[in-house]
């Protein structure tokens, strides 16, 4: 399912370390390593402050890594800056919670959609109405949407307007960092569906940043669980209901009621608090939530071992299978 042909972005062991003051720094994220694929969908969920943003700030360039590296199409773009930084933007965009917000209150929605070419140099004034009008009825708004203001729409709308935007450069990536958080189920279903739909005419990579596992599980290829800066699952979608194994996955299915659920499975729940990101417990970060927490949890970290094909988890539960290396 995963072509090795198909990999766009490789961010190998991307930590990042902020320093706070001369003694103490926070991991916000600790060895990430994920891969983005054409015309697949990685889903990273996790709660709030477990690391997915700032795993996609520098996957995306907007912030250097304190180690680790990333690759585009096999080439390490780590250390680009300039117009080497300025051009591999063109080619992975984002679209935030609510773009409304990032949009300057006096430019119509033909400007704020065609920005993007015009800061390239792509497009020239006489085109602006017609490719505003093309995207926007690539994002199922009509035509006329151009001359309005964002303001003037609903939330559903200025998502729409967000993501022609972000297509308007043809990227090969977009990155979506919770943009359905902000919207009425209905709605986050309909946005979902108009992605999904996009995702098939042109093969784009997406990434999807949530904190709704229910949401993702319905629609990401692959999913990548964060907790305290690290991944502790990942597994396909289609599967989250039904094998994931992590117990923090777990305890965050247990909140989802979904008749595809395997209810046989015993039901975990978390009974205590995160702990601070500036006091990560030495060994398993999830150890002092963990129903099933042992001896070696408190004192050895585990890595991410495959526990069937494309499925890998990072709980000493499972350390009996093959620790990959390279993971
Ligand atoms: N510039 C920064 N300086 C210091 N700490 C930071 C900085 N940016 C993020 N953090 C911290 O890093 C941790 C991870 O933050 P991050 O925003 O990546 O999490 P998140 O999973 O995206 O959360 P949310 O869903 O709330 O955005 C948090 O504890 C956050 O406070």
């Amino acid at each position: 399912m995963f072509e090795p042909d198909d990999l766009i972005i490789e961010a190998r062991h991307l930590t990042k370390s902020y320093q706070l003051s001369r003694h103490r720094f926070l991991t916000a994220c600790d060895d990430v390593s994920l891969n983005f694929y054409k015309n697949r969908t990685l889903g990273i969920v996790g709660e709030s402050g477990c690391g997915k943003s700032t795993f996609i700030r520098m996957a995306v360039g907007l912030e250097k890594p304190t180690s680790g590296e990333i690759l585009f199409h096999g080439k390490n773009i780590t250390e680009r800056k300039g117009e080497e930084l300025r051009l591999s933007r063109r080619n992975i965009q984002m679209i935030f919670q609510d773009p409304g917000e990032a949009f300057h209150p006096r430019m119509k929605v033909k400007e704020i959609i065609c920005e993007p070419l015009i800061n390239f140099n792509l497009i020239k004034k006489n085109e602006i109405d017609s490719k505003a009008r093309e995207l926007l009825e690539m994002v199922e708004l009509p035509g006329s949407f151009a001359e309005r203001y964002a303001h003037d729409m609903s939330g559903g709308q200025r998502q729409r307007v967000g993501i022609a935007r972000a297509l308007a450069l043809e990227p090969e990536v977009i990155i979506c960092d919770e943009i359905t958080s902000a919207l009425d189920v209905s709605v986050q279903q309909t946005i979902v569906e108009l992605l999904l739909d996009l995702q098939k005419r042109k093969q784009i990579s997406i990434g999807f940043i949530s904190h709704d596992l229910a949401l993702v599980q319905q629609f990401a290829h692959q999913i990548a669980v964060m907790y305290l800066g690290n991944v502790v699952e990942i597994l396909s979608g289609k599967e989250v209901g039904t094998k994931a194994r992590h117990p923090y996955t777990q305890a965050l299915l247990n909140s989802i009621f979904d008749l595809n659920m395997d209810f046989s499975k015993e039901i975990v729940s978390m009974e205590s608090e995160i702990p601070s990101p500036l006091n990560i417990p030495d060994g398993c970060p999830f150890q002092n939530r963990c129903i099933h927490c042992m001896d070696i949890c408190r004192a050895e970290k585990p890595g991410l071992w495959e526990i069937e094909p494309d499925h890998l988890a990072a709980c000493h539960q499972f350390n009996r299978f093959n620790y990959r290396e390279d993971k």
